[in-house]
């Protein structure tokens, strides 16, 4: 497979690094308009750093789009004439939809739409993917990528701005989530950093029992909640003080902002 990821930022990194730390044998390019920051990434094999977009779409067949979205126009109409029907397109770029892109390149490509979330980079990313009606035809080949850099679903364009919010916000969500727990116990006497690991690999637990089980969180809850005990004390007083609702609250703010962005 020969990939370009046009935009290397934050989030096109992440996805770099996951393709290049997974051993994905994939010749990769990466463009950005000043190259400096993300060089280093040469010394790895096949890959190719440039700011030239071109140079990257004429020597690739997947071109993952990882620009904001104010850049977006600017660099389809750039890459359009290049467009072969060899190339699957890939966007990650939140809130541009695909009528937007078919508008720019063309109904003719496979354009599929993306929402991974920073974990890429240690390929654990839940991504959401979705596809113009031509786009179905190559989506297995954006699963195969997505699926080695964490998990994959495909979902209707329509819930692509939730899912952003539950799975690209949702890393930040959880973080505060990690920072918190890991607050408390240095109040009950862990230093910093023994504190941080126990919430963080008390999280991976959590969520490792719900993956492997199949089961619903209160099925576990049940299990670790002993009457009158201490669990239930602390869950107790956590929701008396909204945590579930304030994340729920939290959720509808992010959508409600997204769906606003996306109308401008
Ligand atoms: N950060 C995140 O967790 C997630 C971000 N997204 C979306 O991914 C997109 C990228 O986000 P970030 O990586 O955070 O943004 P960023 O601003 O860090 O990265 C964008 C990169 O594109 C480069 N760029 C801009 N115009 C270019 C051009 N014409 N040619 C080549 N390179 C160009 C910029 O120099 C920059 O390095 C956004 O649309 C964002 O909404 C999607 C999912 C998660
Ligand atoms: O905060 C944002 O608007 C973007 C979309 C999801 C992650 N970052």
């Amino acid at each position: 497979m020969k990939i370009a990821i046009l935009g290397t930022g934050n989030l096109g990194l992440s996805i770099a690094k996951g393709l290049i730390f997974s051993n994905a044998h994939t010749s990769l390019f990466l463009t950005k308009r000043k190259t400096e920051a993300i060089r280093e990434y040469e010394e790895y094999s096949k890959v190719t750093v440039t700011s030239n977009n071109l140079e990257a779409v004429r020597n690739s067949d997947i071109l993952i789009f990882a620009v904001q979205p104010t850049q977006l126009e600017k660099i389809l109409e750039e890459i359009k004439e290049e467009l072969t029907e060899k190339h699957v397109l890939i966007s990650t770029v939140t809130g541009f939809k695909i009528p937007r892109i078919e508008k720019i390149v063309g109904e003719e490509h496979f354009i599929i739409r993306s929402m991974p979330n920073t974990a890429i980079a240690v390929g654990k990313s839940m991504t959401c993917l979705c596809s113009n009606e031509k786009g179905q035809k190559r989506i297995a080949i954006a699963e195969a990528i997505f699926n080695r850099l964490g998990t994959s679903i495909i979902i209707p364009e329509n819930k692509m701005q939730a899912a952003t919010v539950i799975c690209a916000s949702g890393v930040a969500f959880w973080m505060r989530l990690i920072r918190a727990t890991s607050q408390g116990a240095v109040q009950l006497g862990f230093d910093a950093k023994d504190a941080q690991e126990l919430s963080m690999q008390t999280c991976l637990g959590a969520a490792s029992l719900l993956i492997e089980s199949g089961r619903h969180p209160e099925q576990e809850i049940d299990k670790v909640t002993t009457p009158r005990g201490c669990t239930i004390e602390g869950l107790n007083e956590m929701e008396h003080n909204g945590l579930s609702s304030s994340l729920i609250k939290g959720i509808q703010a992010s959508f409600k902002k997204i769906n606003n962005i996306s109308e401008q």
